[in-house]
């Protein structure tokens, strides 16, 4: 029925149009559409109700990641007898930190500008969007045709109804950015990639900070061995990791905070000062006309698209963490190829969106990068494969560097060297996971990474490492005895 509702409307398309493409959103997703865009010679107009760059570069990617430097100079300061110097603890103001924060934001801030997506030749409208019909879009009192639609609205964190969570002032990565004083002891519900790169950071900052995830493990969408080997950490770093435990109710006794858990059928209750909340992002699909238009959902609550980023309403294209799988900045700008290429080309060509190489990394100390598949996975989808390990603790580099924790697994098509998918672990994975990526990407095998030449001493050289791990496991052995009768002969 929303179906041919959807078709119908979709008729009653203007003669003219104003645009060939309207964006609403303008973070990660839909600049990106909207410089593609641009540089194909459309017209393109992008409506942002608040801040261009969106989460990325105001709440999320940019602002952490800023964070979490200043707190691993602490860690590393903490560290400093390890490199021959004395013990010491920086003292620091943390306002000042959070100020940092913000001027790196601000230093970032003029990629994503309305200036300099202007000068590009995108026209950007400051205002919420509506979309009232297929082809129309109301901004400010104003309404715009367009060919087509780019819907990159985005997510936001997705609050659980926990009974008493609303009635205290809990913090979100969307208003974490405004503390000025560092939490005595923080809470952070949710063992994802936001609940475990901010622990880490707070728990360096000095926070007592406690850890309550539902599953039974950290980053769950990893590995074990890469939870247990990030829970070892964070333990030793004085984290208290509760994982199993699901949050029932938070209490409140004057000024005393409590969240009340069950874990193994038993009540456990945690004091804290503060509490994050990071169980995930909601879908921004609400409010500005999707509804209305009978645009469908998944049963995950994200915008429903089709191989080409298309809604069930054909002229509604859409990219970004409001369609998802992927909730990355660098997912959304991949997603955002398509999207504009497609809205802006079909029906004379048209390309399926490529989710084959999607590569992530969660910046908590040591990294964990991961491409492809993992052992997990590939269990769980029954596909065989042969896996080879390199630890870190064998590097010349990382080991130079005091940084000789993780390792490096490689998952290969068995008997042969294709790669099926890789997991790093350990300082810097998230730069050095980008050869697997490449190679993954240009159906290059293990035997071309160590036929290249790395350079001496890098934590990259641990790429080669593992492939030379996987050569000598794969090693012709009856090739090798013919060579070795060859060589006694040769010694006559
Ligand atoms: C704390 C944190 C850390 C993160 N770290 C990383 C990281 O290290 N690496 C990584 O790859 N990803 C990271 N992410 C995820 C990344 O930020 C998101 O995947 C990315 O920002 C998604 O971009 P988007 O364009 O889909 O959505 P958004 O960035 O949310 O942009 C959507 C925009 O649409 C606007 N909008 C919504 N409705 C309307 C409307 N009706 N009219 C006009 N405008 C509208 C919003 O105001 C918003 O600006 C992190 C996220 C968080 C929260
Ligand atoms: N480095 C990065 O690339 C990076 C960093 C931060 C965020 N992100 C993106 O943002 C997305 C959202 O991050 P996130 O960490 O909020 O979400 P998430 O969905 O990845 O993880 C949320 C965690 O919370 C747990 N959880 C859910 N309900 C709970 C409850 N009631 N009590 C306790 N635990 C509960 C889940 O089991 C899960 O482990 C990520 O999936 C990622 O795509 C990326």
């Amino acid at each position: 029925m929303a179906d041919i509702f959807a078709r119908l409307i979709h008729r009653l398309k203007p003669k003219h149009f104003d645009y060939n493409l309207v964006i609403l959103g303008g973070g990660s997703a839909g600049l990106v559409t909207a410089y593609l865009a641009a540089a194909v010679k459309a017209k393109v107009a992008l409506i942002e109700k608040e801040k261009m760059g969106g989460d990325c570069l105001n709440s999320g990617c940019v602002p952490s990641k800023a964070l979490l430097r200043t707190a691993r100079l602490l860690a590393d300061a903490r560290r400093a007898g390890d490199f021959g110097l004395q013990d010491t603890a920086i003292p620091f103001d943390f306002a000042a930190v959070m100020a940092r924060v913000q001027r790196v934001v601000e230093q970032v801030a003029p990629h994503d500008s309305v200036e300099r997506y202007r000068g590009l030749g995108v026209e950007v409208i400051a205002g919420e969007a509506r979309i009232t019909s297929p082809h129309r879009i109301e901004v400010n009192g104003r309404t715009l045709t367009s060919r087509a639609i780019v819907v990159a609205t985005g997510a936001r964190p997705f609050v659980p109804p926990i009974p008493g969570l609303d009635r205290i002032d809990y913090l979100t990565s969307d208003n974490l950015w405004r503390l000025r004083q560092l939490p005595r002891r923080l809470l952070v519900l949710g063992g994802g990639p936001i609940g475990c790169e901010l622990a880490q950071a707070f728990a360096r900052f000095g926070s007592a900070v406690t850890l309550v995830e539902l599953a039974p493990r950290l980053l769950i969408r990893e590995d074990e061995e890469v939870s247990a080997l990030l829970a070892a950490r964070f333990a030793a770093e004085g984290i208290r990791v509760l994982t199993g435990h699901r949050a029932k109710e938070v209490r409140t006794d004057g000024e005393r905070r409590m969240l009340i858990c069950e874990h193994d059928g038993k009540r456990v209750e945690i004091e804290f000062d503060a509490i994050l909340v990071a169980v995930g992002r909601a879908p921004r699909v609400e409010g500005f006309g999707l509804e209305e238009l009978g645009v469908e959902l998944t049963e995950r609550g994200t915008l429903k698209a089709d191989p080409w980023l298309r809604t069930n309403i054909p002229s509604i294209f859409c990219a970004g963490d409001v369609t998802g799988p992927y909730q990355f900045t660098h997912s959304a700008a991949h997603q955002a190829w398509y999207a504009a290429v497609n809205a802006l080309f079909a029906p004379f060509k048209t390309f399926k969106v490529d989710y084959r190489v999607i590569p992530w990394a969660t910046f908590v100390d040591p990294e964990v990068a991961r491409v492809g598949l993992n052992e997990q996975e590939a269990r769980e989808r029954g596909i065989p494969c042969d896996v080879t390990r390199y630890e870190l603790a064998e590097l010349d580099r990382a080991l130079a560097d005091g940084a000789a924790e993780g390792f490096i697994k490689v998952l290969t098509k068995p008997g042969s060297d294709r790669i099926l998918g890789a997991t790093v672990v350990g300082r810097h994975a998230g730069e050095t996971i980008t050869e697997f990526v490449s190679a993954m990407k240009h159906n290059l095998g293990l035997n071309k990474i160590l036929g290249t030449i790395h350079i001496y001493p890098t934590f990259a050289e641990g790429n080669k490492a593992v492939a030379g791990v996987w050569k000598r496991k794969h090693a012709p052995q009856r090739v090798l005895r013919w060579v070795e009768r060859f060589h006694a002969w040769r010694r006559g």
